[in-house]
């Protein structure tokens, strides 16, 4: 038996060594010279904390204005905030690797090759993303605009009910049911029945929001306790149901690739959508770039994760925004009931037409800035030479990257008024200066593969709705609450539906 004594003097070794190493990081350490939150210059435990309090963005903000553009979020991270250094760390010459925060997010095998998202290393993931990127390009997800448009019909059918019921709808659950049975017409052939059922299918929306905290959490830990984090995951209620779930959701799209191409007679074969568009580059070059069904497989698991959380967030902050701005909202419907009565607007709206309303455009522009999908700092490794960011040199092989909640409110590029919702901005003010520092989609050779299907949702669904409905708070005075996981999800969206008299 281990004696006491041997306890004792384990935890003097622990604590000698904790004295020795929080005068090292505050006064040898390369970052010593940065500022910020004492805790962080010591311990990653500031920002395992910052997750659980779920408010990051918040708080990298307070900290940026107190500090500076350069604060130490972690013993060997930096969080950046100048819009001139997003060309820096996200430059696309010798483009910087990942860090280890992107490791947990796949923990499925279903290739050889990691997913885009979770590939650390930027030659590895220009070789691999050179295969398939074409599939992605606007012109080729609007191949696909048929079957969005079924989705956004079944979506007014659902407005239409509750409309007539007159009873409180929860906008932001059935935005991402609607992006859920999207990424289902697109990459497997068919909506998985969210809407159509009117109900969470198979828990997947409520299995995401309980395994998220504990995949942030282990994105953020030292790497020593990451696995003590994940399974800590099997002793929370309902975690393990949610692991489970994401097996559910990795042999959903095994199954749904599988059944796609065994059974030719299913009268898919000819669907333009993004699964047949990756099965001929498997048939024409699979083997020589090494492009097999997992891949096919792994590209259709990877969008459910990061198409529909992201996307419904997107929708979510374009119709808060509008609904507690009535006089942006009357605006839009104003620009949709001409485009409307000029038959300009076909029923469901074409992308070609929502992209040519200005106002509508500015809307979706301005309601990513404020509230972007992602709002945490997209960190990545300083290269073997080091970097200059904001006139302080960084060592090789530390952290530093840039929260797009955090670049979007910069006063200096945004205007004094940053902090608001102004769509009007996009119109007046410098465009394109302004674009340059939107990070809703990243940056740099990591860009979101995705954002045109995101893109097309957006600008078709918003129109469609406007036209058809009024859309208002159920209690006026509530606010949304969010929960920052990453991806800064929203809730209390519970809205009343109006129907609309048709114009045009
Ligand atoms: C409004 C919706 C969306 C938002 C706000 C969004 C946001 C982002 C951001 C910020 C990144 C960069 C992350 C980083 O550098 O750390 C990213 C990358 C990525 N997104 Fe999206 N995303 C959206 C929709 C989608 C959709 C629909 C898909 C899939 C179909 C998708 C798949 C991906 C993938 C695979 C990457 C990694 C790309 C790479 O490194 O090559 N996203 N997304």
């Amino acid at each position: 038996m281990i004696s006491i004594s041997v306890f004792v003097h384990l935890a003097w070794v622990l604590v000698v060594y904790w004295i020795a190493w929080i005068v090292y990081a505050r006064n040898f350490h390369p970052l010593r010279n940065i500022p910020g939150p004492w805790l962080a210059s010591v311990s990653r435990v500031w920002y395992m904390i910052q997750m659980i309090r779920g408010d990051m963005e918040k708080t990298q903000r307070r900290l940026h204005e107190q500090y500076g553009p350069l604060i130490r979020i972690a013993p060997n991270e930096l969080a950046c905030a100048a819009p001139e250094a997003i060309k820096t760390i996200y430059r696309t010459q010798g483009a910087l690797n990942k860090t280890d925060f992107y490791i947990p997010w796949n923990t499925q095998n279903f290739s050889k090759h990691k997913d885009m998202f979770t590939t650390l290393n930027d030659k590895t993931h220009a070789e691999r993303r050179r295969i398939f990127n074409h599939v992605y390009t606007l012109s080729n997800i609007l191949k696909s605009e048929k079957y969005i448009d079924k989705c956004s019909d079944l979506f007014l059918e659902r407005l239409t009910e509750y409309a007539n019921a007159s009873k409180p709808m929860d906008l932001g659950k059935w935005l991402q049911m609607y992006a859920f049975d999207v990424i289902g017409e697109l990459y497997f052939g068919r909506m998985f029945g969210f809407m159509e059922n009117s109900h969470d299918h198979e828990s997947w929306i409520q299995s995401l929001d309980l395994l998220m905290p504990f995949v942030v959490m282990t994105a953020v830990a030292p790497t020593y306790v990451r696995q003590l984090i994940l399974m800590s995951a099997l002793v929370v209620p309902g975690s393990l149901k949610a692991l489970k779930a994401l097996d559910t959701i990795g042999k959903a799209s095994r199954d749904c690739v599988a059944k796609r191409f065994a059974n030719k007679s299913e009268s898919t074969e000819n669907r333009a959508d993004v699964l047949n568009q990756l099965y001929s580059i498997h048939l024409e070059k699979g083997e020589k770039v090494d492009f097999g069904i997992g891949d096919i497989e792994q590209e259709s698991y990877v969008a459910l994760f990061a198409g529909s959380d992201t996307t419904a967030i997107g929708f979510r902050s374009v119709f808060y925004h509008l609904m507690k701005n009535p006089e942006a909202y009357d605006r839009l419907q104003q620009e949709v009931d001409e485009a409307a009565a000029n038959g300009q607007l076909s029923s469901p709206v074409a992308y070609a037409e929502a992209n040519r309303l200005p106002y509508l455009c500015a809307c979706i522009k301005e309601a990513l800035r404020l509230h972007p999908g992602v709002q945490l700092t997209m960190a990545r490794l300083t290269p073997a030479e080091g970097l200059e960011v904001c006139g302080q040199y960084i060592p090789v092989g530390y952290r530093v990257g840039m929260n797009p909640a955090v670049v979007h409110y910069d006063k200096a590029v945004f205007g004094e008024d940053a902090d608001d919702f102004r769509p009007a901005r996009w119109l007046e003010g410098d465009a394109a200066a302004m674009e340059k520092v939107m990070l809703h989609f990243g940056a740099g050779t990591r860009t979101c593969i995705g954002k045109n299907i995101s893109l097309a949702e957006l600008h078709k669904l918003i129109p469609y709705v406007v036209r058809n409905f009024r859309i208002e708070m159920w209690e006026p005075e509530k606010t949304w609450t969010t929960r920052n996981l990453w991806f800064c999800k929203q809730e209390g969206l519970d809205v009343r539906v109006i129907a609309r008299k048709k114009t045009g």
